[in-house]
């Protein structure tokens, strides 16, 4: 695409000397720059992308996009502008043709549930046979190909490439996680959103946002995003849990229809009778396409949430109610989320994804209804993340389960011990075990479980790394635990 008419979709604000050049792709890393690339500069909360304009010259830049003059003048068009993190998403928006508008797109956000409910809507389309996308926290999936990302959802340019891909591919609709990062850095400027559904608002990522105030304020910007425009082909939705505070609010910002679900409150979807085993969860479904018995394999009130703002999608998706019920009844669990390891052993091991204080208390208290013995809850915090969750975490461990021990999760650039002091600094008086190194604190549940007790293993769901310091190791939960069980049978 020629510089001058990609450039147009910023207006007359661009400044520059006027030159054209062809473009053969849109990068913010000058790592990715081939020969023809428009290199924006962005500065980051690390580095400073300006900082890498020669190095992307070098490389075959034919233009570059910044926020200030360079350092040293190149022969290639430099244009100036106010935000570069901005202008790549329109830019981005423009390079592959607006590939959101070409198919249904949902967004899901919310402190808790977004990956699984991305899956369980993935499961629903496929099921109602639609051509799927999928963007989130695991990895991105296109038409049931897998692509590894770095994060749940990765910043404008990679993302509008990987619309892209799906365009290309055809997908019929596209179901993607949006953080409150993404939200407040507009990572997600220029996606056109069909449908944005709300899980629930509790406490992470203060080191970020700062307040809860603000994080609310974060992610109701996909609701406000939704758009102004009504279309009678491509009427928006906005699917929000009646029973979070926080949709109250998100009903007022958003122009779009409003669908809510819930189990307290009163809802447009609701369910009654819920009945919770080990093995799963029944319920009454209630839904202005009538009531339908729902039996999930997936345990907890939590996942019961997940279901109804799932099925919500689907019913503004037109889906018939059955198809949505088969396809949630069919489904076993999401990699990492309530997963257990069975290894022969006569105790349950569970593998969660449980990060948050509110995620923490869910599983635990879903545990709580159905262990025959005793609990035992593995539980670290990740490093370089809100430091404040961490002694809420650790009284909730001693709270719920008799015997809490205290590990690493992801140190990152933080001392592991420092951050289980921190973790400390919440159970003053009560009994716990600290056992920094992951493996051991596994080891040492497993040997210590008797017949009937349940181990929850609770942080690292389907990572199968450990990020201590600047390095990356190979570690998995579920594989741990099954060799430890192994190790303990021998
Ligand atoms: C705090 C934060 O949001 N960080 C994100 C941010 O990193 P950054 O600002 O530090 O980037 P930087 O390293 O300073 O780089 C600045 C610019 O220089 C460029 N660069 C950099 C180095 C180089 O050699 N050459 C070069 O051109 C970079 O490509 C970039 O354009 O931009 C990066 C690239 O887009 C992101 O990968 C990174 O996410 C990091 C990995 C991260 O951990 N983010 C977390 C907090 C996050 O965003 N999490 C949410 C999920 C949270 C949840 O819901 O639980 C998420 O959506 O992933
Ligand atoms: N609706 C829910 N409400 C509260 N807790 C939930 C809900 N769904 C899942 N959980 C708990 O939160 C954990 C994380 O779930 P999931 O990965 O689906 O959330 P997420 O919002 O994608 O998280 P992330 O912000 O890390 O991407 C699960 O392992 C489970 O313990
Ligand atoms: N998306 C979350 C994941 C946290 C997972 C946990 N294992 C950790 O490393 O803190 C975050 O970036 O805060
Ligand atoms: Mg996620």
């Amino acid at each position: 695409m020629q510089l001058k008419k990609l450039l147009k979709s910023l207006g007359p604000y661009a400044l520059y000397n006027g030159k054209d050049a062809e473009i053969t792709s849109i990068e913010n890393d000058n790592r990715k720059v081939v020969q023809g690339s428009l290199f924006i500069c962005i500065k980051g909360f690390t580095v400073d992308g300006h900082d890498f304009a020669q190095k992307a010259f070098e490389a075959g830049a034919a233009a570059i996009l910044a926020e200030r003059e360079l350092a040293a003048e190149l022969p290639i068009p430099v244009i100036i502008v106010k935000d570069t993190k901005k202008a790549s998403s329109i830019l981005a928006d423009a390079f592959y043709d607006h590939p959101t508008q070409k198919f249904n797109l949902i967004g899901i956000t919310g402190t808790n549930g977004k990956t699984t409910t991305s899956h369980l809507i993935e499961t629903i389309l496929q099921k109602a046979n639609k051509k799927t996308g999928i963007i989130g926290t695991m990895y991105t999936k296109i038409d049931n190909e897998i692509q590894e990302t770095k994060n749940t959802t990765p910043e404008a340019v990679t993302l509008q490439k990987i619309f892209h891909q799906m365009a290309e591919k055809k997908v019929e609709t596209a179901v993607m996680e949006v953080s409150s990062h993404a939200l407040s850095e507009g990572r997600v400027f220029g996606c056109d959103y069909d449908i944005a559904v709300f899980t629930n608002l509790t406490q992470d990522h203060l080191d970020f946002h700062g307040t809860m105030d603000e994080y609310r304020r974060a992610k109701g910007l996909l609701f406000t995003r939704l758009g102004n425009v009504y279309s009678q082909e491509a009427p928006k939705f906005a699917v929000l849990n009646k029973d979070d505070a926080a949709s109250e609010e998100y009903e007022k910002l958003t122009a779009a229809i409003v669908v809510t679900y819930g189990i307290d409150k009163e809802a447009d979807i609701m369910a009654k009778d819920i009945h919770i085993t080990s093995a799963g969860t029944e319920f009454q479904l209630i839904t202005p396409a009538g009531r339908f018995p729902v039996a999930l394999k997936m345990v907890g009130k939590f996942s019961v949430y997940n279901a109804l703002a799932s099925i919500a999608a689907a019913f503004v998706s037109g889906i018939p109610m059955e198809t949505a019920i088969t396809a949630l009844e069919s489904v076993k669990g999401v990699s990492g989320r309530f997963e257990t390891v069975d290894a022969g052993q006569d105790f349950s091991v569970i593998v969660d994804y449980s990060h948050t204080p509110d995620s923490l208390e869910n599983a635990l208290v879903t545990i709580k209804e159905f262990a025959e013995g005793d609990i035992h809850v593995i539980v670290g915090c990740g490093g370089d993340r809100d430091k404040t969750k961490r002694p809420l975490m650790a009284d909730i461990a001693c709270k719920y389960a008799k015997h809490a021990i205290f590990t690493s999760d992801n140190p990152r650039s933080e001392d592991p011990l420092q951050i289980l002091k921190d973790m400390e600094a919440g159970v003053v008086g009560k009994e716990y075990k600290v056992i920094a190194d992951r493996k051991e604190a596994i080891e040492y549940a497993v040997k210590n479980a008797n017949a009937n007790d349940v181990i929850l293993i609770a942080g690292k769901g389907h990572e199968t790394y450990q990020q201590v310091g600047a390095q990356t190791f190979d570690f998995d939960d579920r594989l741990v635990a099954r060799e430890a069980i192994l190790g303990v049978k021998k």
